[in-house]
């Protein structure tokens, strides 16, 4: 309720989370986790994730982040948006796995219900999605960026990407598969979404999961450039296209919307999935000592 309010007063009134301010010629506008500011070719966006420290999709940060899609998707003078990060070297880790553990079922629903919104959102934009991926982006992380129109990965084999919930000792819902198939195809996405591959950039270039590997410091010209090329194509004709190949994956999640919260929620609430969480954040926590 907190959230759909804060929503409000974000999207309608300009708030004090939600400040515009002209920079340079350019425009930006900043929530807490989400700096977009247009710059560049005409018409285009650069969305940054700055969620320190891995960029996890928190609640608050899946709010932001719908927001101001939302607040570009309702700017007639923005067409594309570049998707990238602001903490080096992460793209993003994926959902928080601290709104996924140790919380109650109400809890659970509201999280999931963002989650939904925001893929939905993101998956059936009208504008030019671009990723710049200039970090690791396991799981939700590899999700965002399989939501864009095209992928430019930053060729450091410490970043990694994909699916990799198997590992995690939970399951990837219907809707992250179906992307992964339409993205890679079925034998692919079956076997890396077992195994809970997480691919070098160059196995995600040759398996699909990215379009582009450049240098480093070349993702952000290179997301650019493939920019400009998808501008030049008219609007209504890509719009028409891009809903053609996308609109039965997103409809199969929106008939069952409830069903798939509720679904969400009974299996993260089991003792037997909570304990696996619990393990794999012990993990990460061993990690660094
Ligand atoms: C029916 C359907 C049911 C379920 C569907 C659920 C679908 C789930 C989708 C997901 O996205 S689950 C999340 C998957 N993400 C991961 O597996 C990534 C885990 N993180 C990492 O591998 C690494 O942290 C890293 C992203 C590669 C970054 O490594 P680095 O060494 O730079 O940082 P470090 O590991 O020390 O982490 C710093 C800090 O951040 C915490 N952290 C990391 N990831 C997450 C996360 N996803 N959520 C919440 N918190 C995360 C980590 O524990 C550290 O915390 P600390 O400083 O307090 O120890």
């Amino acid at each position: 309720m907190a959230l759909a309010a804060a929503r409000r007063l974000l999207l309608h009134a300009g708030s004090r989370l939600g400040r515009r301010e002209a920079v340079d010629g350019a425009r930006r506008f900043a929530n807490k986790r989400v700096l977009v500011e247009t710059e560049g070719p005409a018409g285009v966006a650069v969305m940054k994730l700055r969620n320190p420290p891995v960029n996890s999709l928190s609640l608050e940060c899946l709010t932001e982040f719908t927001i101001s899609l939302e607040k570009l998707e309702n700017d007639k003078s923005i067409r594309g948006v570049i998707l990238t990060s602001e903490c080096p070297g992460i793209f993003s880790a994926g959902l928080d796995l601290l709104e996924m553990y140790g919380r109650n079922p109400a809890h659970y629903a509201e999280y999931w219900k963002n989650v939904q919104e925001l893929w939905l959102r993101l998956y059936t934009s009208n504008m030019i999605l671009v990723s710049a991926i200039n970090g690791a982006s396991p799981a939700g992380g590899c999700l965002l960026a399989l939501c864009c129109d095209y992928r430019v990965m930053a060729d450091n084999p410490k970043y990694t990407i994909g699916l990799n919930e198997s590992l995690l000792g939970i399951v990837a819902p219907f809707w992250f598969k179906d992307m992964y198939v339409n993205t890679i195809g079925h034998r692919e996405a079956e076997r890396a979404l077992q195994l809970g591959t997480l691919f070098s950039p160059a196995e995600a270039l040759k398996v699909g999961v990215v379009d582009e590997v450049v240098p480093e410091d070349q993702v952000h010209s290179k997301a650019r450039s493939v920019m400009t090329k998808w501008l030049a194509i008219p609007d209504h004709s890509r719009q028409l296209t891009k809903n053609m190949m996308r609109k039965a994956t997103a409809d199969s999640l929106i008939k069952q919307r409830e069903a798939d919260i509720q679904n969400f929620t009974s299996f993260i609430s089991k003792d037997s999935i909570q304990k696996s969480l619990h393990m794999y954040l012990e993990k990460l926590k061993q990690k660094k000592g």
